[in-house]
């Protein structure tokens, strides 16, 4: 658990965060956003005290940060950042090793372990355990990266635009990869991104942040039906808002039952969201959808009126 107090951090006249509070729970992750500025990065880097905070409290697990010392809390906490920060000496298996050896496991254990993360990385050992920095592509080092900060299996992760550099397709691969992993890790995370869909997506908790405050925190559909005032409305999407829920929201939820009728031709998987769900629609000129199980048995049906959260208790289907 990571609970700020009251935290404020000054460079020279200028307040980079000013009084804020926040507490993140074991297994949450929080996604920071807000524009450029506004201090997500200075609130990452004093949880793991590479900046100090000036005034208020940060504790881990109960105990005030500045009990612990800075190096040590940094072994225990994973950090994974934009830039990478990886020594451009060391091999990619050495930079993910980093911390284990630090902490002195056996060298098995941490080629083991390096193996193992390189591969859920999607890093074939043959091809990158070799290789130097200078060598990847900038998405190859950005999962080196993520790869240093899981290495020695934190409890907390902060992760600053961890997938910043990363083209489409590989960023939301590495979203899925990083939402099964904590389903099945319940790491306690806090992440920075200017990627709204990402906040959106990844989210337990949504933070957002102006000037050095928390203008408003929940879980990414409580913002987007009620943002607080019209900057989270806007840094949330504006008129977009809608399918940006739509996006968050499985079919299963909204689906009906099998009825008797014919069902219809089209048809969705119950894992998939609404908005592919409304993709679906609009390639197939259909406004009734069948929803499939894995095995792409109909289990459900979904019409055009549901997805929109008109007739939700199953009335005026027609
Ligand atoms: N080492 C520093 N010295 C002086 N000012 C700093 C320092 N680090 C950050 N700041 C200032 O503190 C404010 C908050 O910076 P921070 O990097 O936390 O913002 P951010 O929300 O992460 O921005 P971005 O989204 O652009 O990365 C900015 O005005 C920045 O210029």
């Amino acid at each position: 658990m990571i609970e700020l107090k009251g935290v404020t951090k000054r460079f020279g006249d200028e307040t980079a965060v000013d009084a804020i509070s926040l507490t993140v729970k074991p297994g949450e992750l929080c996604a920071l956003v807000g524009t450029s500025g506004c201090g997500k990065s200075t609130t990452l880097r004093m949880i793991n005290r590479l900046i100090e905070h000036d005034e208020g409290e940060i504790h881990i697990d109960g105990r005030p940060i500045r009990e612990f010392d800075g190096r040590l809390l940094r072994r225990r906490i994973g950090y994974a950042i934009q830039s990478t920060g990886l020594f451009p000496h060391w091999t990619v298996a050495r930079n993910i090793g980093l911390v284990p050896r630090l902490l002195k496991w056996p060298a098995a254990r941490v080629r083991e372990r390096v193996e193992e993360l390189m591969g859920l990385l999607g890093l074939p050992v043959d091809q990158f355990a070799d290789r130097y920095p200078a060598q990847l592509s900038g998405g190859q080092a950005q999962r080196v990266g993520v790869a240093r900060a899981l290495a020695a299996d934190p409890d907390i992760l902060l992760m600053d635009e961890p997938f910043g550099a990363l083209d489409p397709i590989t960023r939301e691969g590495l979203q899925a990869e990083l939402r099964d992993l904590q389903s099945r890790l319940r790491k306690t995370i806090v992440f920075v991104t200017h990627d709204m869909d990402e906040a959106l997506a990844l989210a337990d908790r949504l933070v957002v942040m102006k000037a050095g405050h928390i203008v408003q925190q929940g879980t990414p559909l409580a913002l987007l039906r009620a943002p607080a005032d019209d900057f989270v409305a806007s840094l949330l999407g504006g008129d977009d808002r809608g399918l940006k829920e739509a996006a968050i929201t499985q079919v299963a939820e909204r689906m009906l039952p099998l009825s008797p009728r014919l069902l219809p031709q089209a048809r969705v998987h119950r894992d998939a969201t609404l908005r592919q769900a409304l993709a679906v629609m609009f390639r197939e000129h259909a406004d009734r959808l069948a929803v499939v199980d894995d095995e792409a048995m109909p289990i459900g049906e979904l019409s055009l009126r549901r997805i929109v959260g008109a007739g939700r208790d199953g009335s005026g289907e027609s």
